[in-house]
């Protein structure tokens, strides 16, 4: 790996500001990266990464094992002596939908007065169209720039989508600046987009919405299979395997979820509106979305005998709390939500998920009240009436099922959103089976 002259300094150490300091101190940069939270810091300078994270672990100890890569508290000691400074703090949802550009406001204020003469400030976050102008009108300094590099990573799978992408996107009114930004990714081998801001900003929310919109249609057309008894499994195969549509995002679930999806799709339906346009489409790809929760609340009242708007009496055991498989991240999780509807119907809930039988991580302390948390898998199966699977955490496809029922009860039937299992091994040990799409 070359080792360049260029100092970068990253502003937020979560899942894109972690990784994107770490993968650009892999790929010989010098990194200071900087978090306002005193206990994230002393974490990684104790070595421990605060987030599950596939191979995160490695690369932040091999580069701060080679000087460079480093963690400080505040944005200001990140930014001081750096050439490019990456925003990567929350953009989270506002009150009306929109998204809220407070932190990165903050940050950039923070960064302005000590930013060197020259330097480019780089938008990482995911920020609504205009959000580059709105960082140069924080910063008041004609002699640094900004330049938008939306991220596409996913978490669990973090590192790898950020060291092999499919493309980088850049968008800057100054090309040197972009050039400077594209520059970074000169060891990796994928086409780097430069474009004007806007578009590149409109990519990061066009590319999640698009990605929300296939899972929305796999979810309705799962409905539809129920209703006339097909299987999703042949029908998603059959369709995949036309090039024009492809395989990726067609798994049916409980719907999407997860920090990004439900917050950049509302963003993306408040963006076009204040452009004056319905963006439509994007509001009924968030109503299928919305449905397939309740969908999965009737399977779970249906499997009890009851209607969803009583469940008192009924122990629900809940195989996985993660927005999905790989992750410790329950923000906005289709589990923690469906949960929330069935306790408030009245129901009990005993948990497990590969990320909540030790410590907590902060982002998961305060979202559990209410739910009982076990340490083994098969312990939610204990006088369980209904067990619902929310996560694919694939070591959960190998419970053994005899146990579950000999635990739960002959005839408890088993919800399994996530299609884990196999519905004939399911009924063979003596259990009910309720799939998405499956009949
Ligand atoms: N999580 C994901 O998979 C992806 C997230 N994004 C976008 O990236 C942005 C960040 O998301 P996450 O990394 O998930 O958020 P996060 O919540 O995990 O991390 C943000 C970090 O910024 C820190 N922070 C806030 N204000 C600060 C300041 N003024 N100075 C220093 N640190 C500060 C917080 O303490 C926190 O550690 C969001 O806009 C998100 O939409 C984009 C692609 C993927
Ligand atoms: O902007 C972001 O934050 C990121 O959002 C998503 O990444 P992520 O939220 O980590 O997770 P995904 O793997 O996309 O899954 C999102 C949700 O959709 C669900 N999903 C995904 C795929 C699928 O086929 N079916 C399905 O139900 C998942 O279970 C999960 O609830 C995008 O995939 C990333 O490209 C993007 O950078």
């Amino acid at each position: 790996m070359p080792e360049t002259e260029i100092r970068l300094g990253v502003v937020g150490t979560g899942y894109v500001g972690l990784t994107t300091g770490a993968c650009f101190a892999h790929m010989g940069h010098r990194v200071v990266c900087g978090d306002i939270d005193q206990r994230k810091v002393d974490l990684l300078n104790d070595g421990h990464i605060p987030i599950v994270e596939d191979g995160l672990e490695q690369i932040v100890n091999d580069a701060r094992g080679v000087g460079r890569l480093e963690f400080v508290l505040g944005s200001q000691a990140a930014a001081t002596d750096a050439d490019i400074v990456f925003l990567c703090v929350p953009t989270p949802q506002g009150d009306d939908g929109s998204a809220d550009l407070s932190y990165i406001q903050q940050a950039a204020r923070e960064i302005a007065p000590i930013l060197k003469p020259g330097a480019v400030v780089v938008n990482k976050s995911t920020v609504p169209v205009g959000s580059t102008v709105a960082v140069e009108r924080e910063l008041q300094r004609d002699d640094v720039f900004v330049v938008s590099n939306p991220e596409f990573l996913r978490e669990g799978t973090a590192v790898r989508d950020f060291l092999q992408p499919d493309r980088v996107v850049i968008g800057s009114a100054d090309r040197g600046a972009a050039e400077k930004v594209a520059e970074l990714y000169d060891s990796i081998d994928t086409p780097i987009i430069i474009t004007d801001p806007a578009s590149a900003e409109t990519i990061k929310y066009a590319a999640n919405g698009f990605l929300a919109m296939k899972i929305s249609f796999v979810n309705a057309v799962a409905a539809m299979c129920e209703a006339v008894g097909a299987d999703v499994a042949a029908v998603v195969d059959g369709i995949g395997s036309d090039t024009r549509i492809g395989g990726q995002f067609l798994k049916p679930g409980p719907g999407w979820g997860g920090s990004c999806f439900p917050k950049d799709s509302r963003a993306l339906v408040k963006i076009a509106e204040e452009h004056g346009y319905n963006f439509s489409m994007m509001k009924g790809v968030i109503d299928v979305n919305t449905e397939q929760r309740g969908r999965m609340i009737d399977k779970v009242a249906k499997a009890v005998g009851r209607h969803h708007s009583n469940l008192s009496g009924v122990t629900v055991g809940a195989m996985g709390l993660t927005f999905k498989a790989g992750t410790d991240d329950l923000r906005e999780s289709p589990a923690m939500a469906i949960i929330a509807d069935l306790r408030r119907a009245g129901a009990r809930v005993r948990a497990f998920d590969p990320t909540t039988c030790g410590e907590l991580s902060p982002h998961q302390e305060s979202t559990l009240d209410g739910i009982e948390l076990t340490k083994e898998l098969i312990d939610v199966a204990d006088g369980a009436d209904v067990i619902c699977v929310f996560t694919e955490w694939p070591e959960f496809a190998k419970v053994d099922l005899d146990q579950v029922a000999a635990r739960a009860g002959a005839g408890t039937t088993v919800v399994d959103m996530r299609n884990l299992f196999d519905p004939f091994a399911v009924k063979s040990a003596g259990l009910g089976y309720d799939g998405v799409g499956r009949n």
